[in-house]
């Protein structure tokens, strides 16, 4: 029995094979290569470049692995092109979502781990925000992911799958061996974009509002270690393979930092005083987004390791100097 990775190639999934591995577990990849790389892959894993939305293609790995569970990471996760480009966001999240939970049932696939985001509770009224808390997406790409929740939902009451979705915070951070980090061109989450500043590949870089109702006036976020992230994906299918019921889970620390608490601290540890820039809101941004992660703590019983901005940040810099030396060659 083997696990089938979506997006097993990308920033978070590349994290979650290797944490596999690491447990003693070759899992396969599917992935179109559009975001992820190939390098970021331990060599022995399977790799199987072709759409999560190729039923036959999805159908074949599953038979010829005997694929047990599937971990779905693939899809499109830019919020501003989701408002631009929506119907992109539809069909590469939600339809090609749809497209592998059939070739799941159609081929008995009964454990589904999902990649969710706390987009999908929007704006919200609370912090720390609980799974309960209203649901109202306001971008196409909040809204996408919350349909895909919706579809596993019915598909597991209709077909008894079982899933767990996974509503993550701010993801950042790199593996702390090295091995592999976020490597897309162009992202524009906050650490990310510090750390490239304060390595010279940026000239500046621009704080998104300072008006903010927040200690600082700047905006508040739950930064999370991709590592623990790809830690409590492996928790996630253990207790479904164990027979847990299906569920919904925040992923966060329950605490949060400021931008310009985070900009500080990428200076402090770069030692570089780059650079930046006071802007205007960015529009749509909440002031604070905090998870409140008590069900996560209790269900998994997830025990995060690198719940430090410091260490964050520092797994995050060692990655794109890594990354510096990659392009060059
Ligand atoms: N990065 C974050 O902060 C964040 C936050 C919340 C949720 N998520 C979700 O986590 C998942 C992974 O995000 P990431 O940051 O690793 O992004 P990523 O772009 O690095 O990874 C996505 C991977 O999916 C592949 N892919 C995309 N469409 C595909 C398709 N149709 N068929 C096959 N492969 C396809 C890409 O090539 C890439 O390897 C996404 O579903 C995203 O919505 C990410
Ligand atoms: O150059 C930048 C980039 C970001 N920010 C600020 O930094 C904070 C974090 O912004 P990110 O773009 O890093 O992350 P978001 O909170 O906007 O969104 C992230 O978390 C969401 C869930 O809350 C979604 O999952 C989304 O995919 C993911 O990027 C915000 O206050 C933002 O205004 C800046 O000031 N300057």
């Amino acid at each position: 029995m083997q696990v089938l990775i979506t997006g097993g190639a990308g920033y978070i999934g590349s994290h979650t094979v290797w944490t596999f591995q690491d447990a003693g577990e070759t899992p396969v990849v599917l992935d179109n290569l559009t975001t992820g790389f190939d390098w970021s892959l331990p060599e022995d894993v399977p790799l199987y470049r072709g759409e999560v939305s190729d039923k036959d293609l999805v159908g074949q790995i599953i038979r010829e692995h005997q694929i047990d569970a599937v971990i779905h990471f693939a899809g499109s996760i830019i919020v501003s092109e989701s408002v631009a480009n929506p119907l992109k966001y539809y069909r590469n999240n939600t339809v090609a979502s749809q497209a592998l939970l059939e070739a799941c049932v159609e081929n008995g696939v009964g454990r589904f781990v999902f990649s969710s985001t706390a987009a999908v509770y929007g704006i919200p009224d609370t912090n720390p925000v609980p799974e309960e808390a209203p649901l109202r997406p306001f971008t196409p790409y909040g809204t996408s992911k919350l349909m895909t929740e919706r579809m596993l939902a019915d598909t597991s009451a209709a077909h008894g799958l079982a899933y767990t979705a996974l509503r993550y915070f701010n993801v950042s951070g790199a593996d702390p061996k090295g091995r592999t980090g976020q490597s897309t061109l162009g992202a524009t989450n906050l650490i990310k974009v510090a750390c490239e500043t304060a390595q010279g590949k940026r000239n500046a870089m621009t704080v998104f509002g300072t008006d903010y109702d927040t200690p600082d006036g700047s905006g508040v976020r739950d930064y999370i270690h991709v590592s623990d992230l790809a830690a409590a994906h492996k928790l996630a299918l253990d207790r479904l393979r164990a027979g847990g019921e299906s569920c919904i889970l925040n992923c966060g620390y329950g605490r949060g930092f400021s931008v310009l608490e985070v900009v500080e601290t990428v200076k402090q540890i770069s030692n570089v005083d780059f650079p930046v820039e006071i802007g205007p809101r960015r529009q749509g941004d909440a002031a604070h987004v905090i998870s409140d992660n008590s069900a996560i703590l209790q269900t998994l019983a997830w025990k995060p390791q690198y719940a430090d901005l410091g260490r964050i940040v520092s797994d995050a810099l060692a990655w794109e100097q890594k990354l510096k030396h990659r392009n060059r060659i």
